[in-house]
């Protein structure tokens, strides 16, 4: 089995929980050392907070849910391609390193646009019909 020690583990999860542990190590992660993920998360609370007060529809909420998710799962990618490219270049410049960081930051940036547009289209007619 390849397990240095109880906390340094290397090889396979052997229970539902131990998994969901190192799921919820992940998270934990993310919101601690990625400043961009805090960043969404922000945004996110505020556009619920903002679909609370306007009091949005299922359908609406469906929607914004799908983009607020997307951006933080994007982040994620994000952040599992920099620490591996990371891991394997390390401060080294290597062309491929930069397409690959590029292209991860630009999949965040595709997923941010997507949820500005839900933004605006659910937001609008839940504004007409606050006013
Ligand atoms: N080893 C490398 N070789 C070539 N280019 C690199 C390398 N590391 C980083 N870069 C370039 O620098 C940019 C920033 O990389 P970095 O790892 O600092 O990401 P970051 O600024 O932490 O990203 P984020 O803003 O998502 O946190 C990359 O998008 C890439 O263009």
């Amino acid at each position: 089995m390849p397990m240095a020690s109880s906390d340094k583990q290397t090889g396979k999860n052997r229970a539902f929980r131990q998994s969901l542990g190192h799921a919820v190590d992940g998270l934990k992660a993310l919101y601690r050392y990625e400043r961009n993920f805090r960043k969404h998360l922000v945004v996110g609370s505020l556009a619920v907070l903002a679909g609370l007060i306007l009091q949005l529809t299922v359908n609406e909420w469906l929607w914004l849910t799908l983009a607020i998710f997307l951006v933080l799962i994007a982040e994620t990618l994000n952040t599992i391609v920099e620490a591996v490219v990371d891991l394997v270049v390390g401060q080294t410049y290597h062309d491929l390193a930069k397409r690959a960081k590029d292209v991860a930051a630009g999949g965040v940036l595709l997923a941010a646009l997507f949820a500005v547009i839900v933004g605006c289209l659910v937001m609008a007619p839940a504004l007409m019909r606050w006013f």
